[in-house]
């Protein structure tokens, strides 16, 4: 029904989506999930053709979505939009009438059958009590039922969901939840929805499409099959514990990575980094509970002044000045204090040179280090970087393309 071909999207310069394969089948739920800003909205824009792709295609029966014009779409999928702008005062039975429009001919008024659609679409999101209100003296989930009664109205086979329920109680959730089941398995109607309730969208939908931040697809597939540790890690960054609903069967994640106060499984650190070069490193080892130390950096360094929001321990330079002796020595000794080192992919100058000494001493020492990502063009001490690191890694270092691979590495050293 739905076919989306190698997707690609980006606003500008900034890709979101890149290289996504779906098809969706009729009577199918699927849930689109992932971090903020992953893309999500955005996909459903693209199935809407309300955006173009920058490559790949959307069809929908063979129709590119873009192409479709608004009321043939309308005809096909009835959306309910993440952040509703209802500028007007005007009643709630109106603006839930205008679900209609795309089945209306020319401009007749309304039928029979439009006012009964209307009133089934309130009467199942519980608004029929708030008919007579105007839509800018609702509540957050008050408006959120409304706009999904109109989408209801539409009738049409498709529903796009973005983030419906997410103002809803428990009470009206659960209730939308099951509505949406039952339009499901009694009408067949297909729906799609974006949702930052894991759990309530493994317990309804048939299939989950898992984003990661950077719009890449991590995983598709059944609730079961999508919701692994490693999955969830990679699209969330927080480690996830996954476990069955007794009642259900339907997988719950549980996040265990934040706040454990036992180093998250990770040995104490120590990182080599500078101009910026550590600071993807810093957040992810911090969020994953590692004890971190840092440096030598110079006072003012961007890396700098992230280890000392975060309260690290850092060796500090003073700025423009190049690493000092005493500096070395008390990197060296934090160091030795930890359980692992940790090279950032860092550029190399006469400035700073002197710092992977202390990798040297480490890996002498039988401290593992990981070196990230090294390059020969961030070389510029004309290749005694490069030739340090190599002997580093001769000596036992370890290449590693990413903070996500550190994570990896240090959990299998502690
Ligand atoms: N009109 C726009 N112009 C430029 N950038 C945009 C536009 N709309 C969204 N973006 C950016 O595109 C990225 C994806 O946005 P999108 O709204 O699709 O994410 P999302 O996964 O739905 O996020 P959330 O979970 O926070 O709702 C974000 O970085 C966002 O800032």
């Amino acid at each position: 029904m739905i076919r989306v071909e190698r997707l690609h999207f980006a606003y500008g310069r900034q890709p979101v989506l890149r290289g996504l394969d779906l098809e969706v089948g009729p009577g199918e739920i699927l849930a689109v999930l992932g971090p903020n800003g992953c893309g999500k909205s955005t996909l459903l824009r693209l199935l809407r053709g309300v955006l173009e792709p920058a490559a790949g295609r959307v069809l929908w029966q063979g129709r590119e979505a873009c192409r479709l014009g608004r009321r043939a779409m309308a005809r096909l999928a009835a959306v309910v939009p993440q952040s509703p702008q209802v500028p007007f005062p005007y009643p709630v039975r109106e603006l839930v009438a205008m679900g209609r429009f795309a089945r209306r001919a020319g401009f007749f008024g309304a039928t029979q059958a439009d006012r009964r659609a209307v009133e089934k679409a309130m009467a199942l999101t519980d608004t029929l009590q708030l008919a007579e209100r105007q839509v800018t003296d609702l509540s957050g989930g008050e408006l959120q039922r409304v706009l999904l009664a109109r989408a209801l109205a539409q009738q049409s086979p498709v529903l796009l969901l973005d983030e419906a329920t997410s103002q809803l109680d428990l009470d009206h959730r659960l209730e939308i939840a099951e509505l949406l089941v039952r339009l499901n398995r009694e009408q067949g109607t297909t729906v799609i929805q974006v949702s930052h309730d894991l759990d309530l969208a493994a317990e309804t939908s048939h299939r989950i499409l898992l984003l990661a931040g950077d719009g890449m697809p991590v995983a598709l597939g059944t609730p079961v099959e999508v919701f692994t540790s490693a999955n969830l890690r990679r699209a969330f960054r927080v480690e996830v514990k996954v476990e069955r609903n007794p009642y259900t069967g339907a997988p719950r994640a549980y996040p265990v990575g934040r706040g454990r106060g036992d180093g998250g499984g990770l040995p104490r650190v120590h990182l080599l980094c500078g101009g910026g070069s550590g600071g993807e490193l810093l957040r992810r080892l911090h969020l994953a509970g590692a004890e971190i130390s840092v440096g030598p950096l110079n006072r003012g360094d961007s890396d700098q002044e992230l280890a000392a929001a975060i309260g690290l321990e850092t060796v500090l330079v003073e700025s423009f000045c190049p690493v000092s002796e005493p500096a070395l020595q008390a990197a060296g000794e934090l160091c030795r204090r930890a359980g692992a080192l940790v090279v950032a992919p860092t550029v190399w100058g006469p400035g700073n040179l002197a710092v992977l000494e202390i990798a040297r001493q480490a890996v002498e020492r039988r401290i593992p280090v990981l070196l990230v990502d090294p390059r020969a063009d961030r070389d510029y001490t004309g290749g005694r970087a490069w030739e340090r690191l190599h002997a580093i890694l001769r000596s036992g270092g370890q290449v590693v393309p990413d903070a996500e691979a550190v994570l990896q590495a240090l959990r299998r050293e502690d």
